[in-house]
């Protein structure tokens, strides 16, 4: 109530249907409940059963008034709309991502760092440079498996996604630094998205301690760098992510300080694997549960290798862009399992979506798991169909599975290329 009074008659008769919740947690309970349940469209659902398909409601979550929005529309204007919407993520994310990373970032600073890092990871060129090591990493880590009897699939992918990444970032990384990082990661991922309440016992208290442990693990390393750099010894080889950051300099001569190099570094690993891994995972398990769907794109890989040269040592970028049916596997996959269900933003002015106010300061989420699962946008949501993808091209704002705007994600092609390179293997010599 005092939040909403605040706003005045006129303002507050304009907000979208809702609730505030509890006093204090609002609608945090239900939100976690939803999810550690098992069940994460019961959230959104239960707004849509008590307040009609709106598509755009009002809570209380992570300590702050929200307007939560879930049709292809809304997110649209909103993730295309800097002027009108900055990051808003809660606490426990910019805490743990660092504030110097692109979660926190000003606009001109994020354009400046996001050019930077996103050209050397995506596009034909970079992909390319990266196609070899990604598939030696797939098929030794598949041969260790098969050879291993019984291997925890999840922790393996996402063990194998971070060795990419690690090699992209910080290509000398040596296999303890490696396992360092790695485990501190498991524990910072539990806390991102958990209220942000530093107590022993919570997830965040835990988090913040492996996020500790990884700026120091960091750190290590860029002094190792800074010191080699400083007695020009020089690697001959190119030069990988942490190199850049070193060395970028704003119009203004000035270069990235430690911390912000560190917290940049925290983010790109953490994401460049995490989501990958996941994705990787439920496109086999989907795949080996449909024994239709696993023939028919076993057969597009039979296909391709049919078709390349006898002169061609192994698969290149451009028969992986041949690779229709998997592409779809995959998109349907990032549909339907929605790993990154929701994106923060907070309202810079006050902004009508969808004819309802987005009042000034306050925190909107786009969810687009629940448009990814919304039967007039997606019929059948809850049906695994790679073939819906035919010949279709969403329409803007109703496939958001790696965001939307100036926050598009720059690892979307990568991610696709890893998963891809994994599917073609398995599909060919696993079950
Ligand atoms: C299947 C895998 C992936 C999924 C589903 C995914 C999803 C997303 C989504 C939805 C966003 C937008 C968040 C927003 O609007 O606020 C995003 C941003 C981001 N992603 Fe990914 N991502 C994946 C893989 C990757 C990889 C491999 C990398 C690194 C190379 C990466 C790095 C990033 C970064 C740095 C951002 C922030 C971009 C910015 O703020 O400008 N992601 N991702």
């Amino acid at each position: 109530w005092v939040r909403e009074a605040s706003l005045g008659a006129g303002r507050r008769a304009r907000l979208p249907p809702g609730e505030m919740g509890w006093p204090v947690v609002g609608a945090m309970w239900s939100f976690l409940w939803s999810f550690k349940s098992g069940k994460p469209d019961a959230f959104f659902g239960s707004f849509t059963q008590r307040f009609g398909r709106t598509g755009i409601y009002r809570a209380f979550m992570f300590s702050s008034p929200t307007i939560l929005i879930a049709n292809p529309e809304g997110c649209k204007r909103v993730l295309t709309d800097d002027d009108s919407f900055v990051e808003g993520w809660p606490k426990a994310t910019v805490t743990l991502m660092g504030k110097h990373s692109f979660v926190n970032l000003p606009y001109e600073e994020h354009k400046r760092l996001r050019k930077l890092t996103a050209a050397p990871i995506n596009g034909f060129d970079a992909l390319t440079t990266y196609l070899g090591y990604i598939d030696r990493t797939v098929v030794s880590a598949l041969c260790r498996w098969s050879e291993a009897g019984e291997v925890e699939f999840l922790t393996e992918l996402r063990k194998m996604t971070f060795k990419i990444i690690v090699q992209i970032f910080m290509s000398a990384a040596d296999d303890a630094t490696m396992l360092a990082l790695e485990r501190s990661y498991t524990d910072l991922n539990y806390g991102i998205r958990a209220m942000a309440i530093d107590l022993p016992g919570f997830a965040f208290h835990k988090a913040l301690k492996a996020r500790k442990k990884l700026v120091s693990v960091l750190q290590g390393v860029l002094n190792e760098r800074r010191a080699a750099a400083a007695a020009k010894e020089f690697s001959t080889s190119s030069k990988d992510m942490m190199d850049r950051l070193i060395e970028v300099e704003d119009e203004n001569g000035r270069r990235l300080n430690n911390e912000e190099i560190i917290d940049i570094l925290i983010m790109y690993l953490n994401a460049g694997h995490e989501s990958s891994g996941h994705i990787t995972m439920w496109a086999t398990l989907f795949l080996q549960e449909n024994p239709e769907i696993f023939a028919k794109a076993k057969a597009e890989q039979e296909e391709i290798l049919r078709s390349i040269p006898p002169t061609q040592k192994g698969l290149d970028l451009r028969d992986f862009r041949k690779m229709k049916y998997l592409s779809q596997v995959i998109d349907e996959t990032l549909r339907f399992v929605n790993i990154s269900f929701v994106s923060f933003r907070e309202a810079t002015k006050d902004v009508s979506v969808n004819g309802y106010l987005v009042p000034k300061g306050w925190k909107v989420q786009l969810w687009s798991r629940s448009v990814h699962m919304d039967p007039e946008v997606y019929p059948e949501p809850k049906k695994f169909s790679p073939s819906r993808w035919e010949d279709y091209l969403p329409k803007p704002g109703t496939f958001l599975a790696f965001g939307l705007g100036t926050k598009l994600c720059p690892g979307n092609d990568l991610a696709k290329l890893e998963i891809s390179v994994f599917l073609h293997h398995f599909l060919l010599g696993y079950k």
